[in-house]
């Protein structure tokens, strides 16, 4: 079998499992989340953090949304890149926000004058995901927005400073991924269960 028929088959399969978690499930990870995060070094450390809104039930980011909106740290969201295709610009998201659904109905914050911030000028940035393993390996959606918008991080003196950490149910674990020659390797991936360094 191919290996991009591979990564379809396990994307179906992960996707329909995050989807059957039960909405106490889902809070109940997001909470654990927010725990296992809070404990690490790197997050308290961060002033500026892109995060997501969920979306077919990936893990919910609400409870660390509030966490760092109390602490005092700046959140920011992707937003489909207005003219280059397959690249996310990261906008600030606060309370106050106003939001749009983009093509994959999935709630993003206007930039009505704001900001938008380059992703290398993000202290940390949260990924969403579909399947990881442990090594930093990470199956997304398949559009590419996270590995275009990322591919900085192959240069071998860019700014390499954006710390890129996944987000998961821990159900969402697999022995091993497919590595391709574009995929952004992940530092670490956090989920309800425990914090896998990478
Ligand atoms: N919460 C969240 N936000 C995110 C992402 C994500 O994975 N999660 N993305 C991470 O990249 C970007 C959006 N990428 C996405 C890519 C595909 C689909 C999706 O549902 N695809 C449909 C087909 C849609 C169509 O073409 O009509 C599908 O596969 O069923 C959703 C988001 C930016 N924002
Ligand atoms: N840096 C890049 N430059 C050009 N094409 C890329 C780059 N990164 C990924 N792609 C293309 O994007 C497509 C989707 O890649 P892949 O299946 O790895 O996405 P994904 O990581 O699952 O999705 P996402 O990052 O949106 O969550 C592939 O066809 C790949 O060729």
């Amino acid at each position: 079998m191919s290996t991009a028929s591979e990564k379809q088959t396990l994307r179906q399969q992960m996707r329909s499992a995050r989807r059957a978690l039960s909405p106490h499930q889902q809070r109940q990870n997001a909470r654990l989340l927010c725990r296992s995060v809070e404990s690490q070094l790197w997050f308290q450390q961060a002033k500026s953090i892109a995060l997501y809104l969920p979306n077919d039930g990936e893990i919910d980011t609400g409870p660390l949304i509030q966490l760092c909106w109390l602490s005092g740290k700046k959140v920011f969201l992707p937003r489909l890149h207005p003219t280059a295709k397959h690249r996310l610009i990261f906008v600030p998201y606060t309370a106050q926000s106003k939001m749009r659904l983009n093509c994959y109905q999935i709630p993003e914050p206007m930039i009505q004058g704001l900001k938008p911030r380059p992703a290398w000028a993000l202290s940390l940035v949260m990924f969403p995901l579909v399947a990881f393993d442990q090594k930093g390996g990470r199956l997304g959606m398949g559009g590419g927005y996270y590995d275009r918008t990322f591919s900085f991080k192959h240069l071998p003196k860019g700014m390499n400073s954006t710390k890129l950490i996944g987000l998961a149910h821990d159900i969402q674990k697999v022995d091993s991924l497919p590595t391709e020659s574009w995929d952004i390797p992940l530092q670490g991936i956090a989920t309800d269960k425990d914090y896998y360094p990478c």
